[in-house]
């Protein structure tokens, strides 16, 4: 916190793929920048993401759409290979992780710590889609590959014009 003196705002980061931004997206990053005043935001470089496929969206587009939201202060893409890099230039207070983030908080307390980061790590809650909402880049992907097969590349009046025949 600031007490109106020398002392700096409360840098909170954040970081994920963010492909095809999504309301699930804006929930984490809105949970993380009230956890402190400054919210900073690692967007994940696509070579290296290996735990799931390749986002759909390059690395710029990515970082420039989370750089657009009102809670993200400064979106930056991370580091092709030393994830040290942008954590130490930022320097944050907090560390928060997505609700489904496959990292292990007190690993990455560890990692930090290695890292000469004196930092908090904590975990957002999750935001569940309701009626036939898609909150998860993944789901989003097949959805659009599942309706492709199903109608080819026919358009909505296309199609609807086969269902009057
Ligand atoms: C502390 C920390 C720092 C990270 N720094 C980077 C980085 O500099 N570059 C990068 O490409 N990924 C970085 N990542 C990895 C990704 O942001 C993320 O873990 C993963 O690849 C994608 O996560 P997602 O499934 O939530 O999208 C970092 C992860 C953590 C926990
Ligand atoms: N529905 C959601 N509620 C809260 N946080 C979410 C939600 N979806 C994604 N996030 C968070 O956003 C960050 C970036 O997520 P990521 O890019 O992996 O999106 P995703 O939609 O979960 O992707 P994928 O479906 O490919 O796993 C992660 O920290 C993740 O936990």
């Amino acid at each position: 916190m600031t007490d109106g003196s020398t002392e700096r705002p409360t840098r909170v980061v954040a970081q994920g793929t963010f492909d095809l931004l999504h309301p699930g997206h804006v929930h984490y990053l809105e949970e993380a920048a009230a956890a402190g005043e400054e919210l900073h935001v690692v967007v994940a470089r696509a070579e290296s993401v290996a735990h799931k496929p390749d986002p759909v969206l390059p690395d710029e587009q990515r970082r420039d759409a989370v750089a657009a939201l009102e809670a993200v202060d400064r979106a930056r893409l991370g580091h092709p290979t030393d994830f040290s890099v942008p954590i130490r230039e930022i320097d944050p207070d907090v560390l928060v992780l997505g609700h489904d983030q496959h990292h292990d908080e007190e690993a990455v307390r560890e990692l930090l710590a290695a890292w000469g980061i004196d930092c908090r790590v904590e975990r957002a809650g999750g935001l569940e889609p309701t009626g036939d909402d898609l909150y998860g880049s993944s789901d989003i992907v097949e959805r659009a590959i599942a309706d492709r097969e199903r109608t080819g590349s026919r358009s909505p009046v296309e199609l609807e014009a086969d269902a009057d025949d």
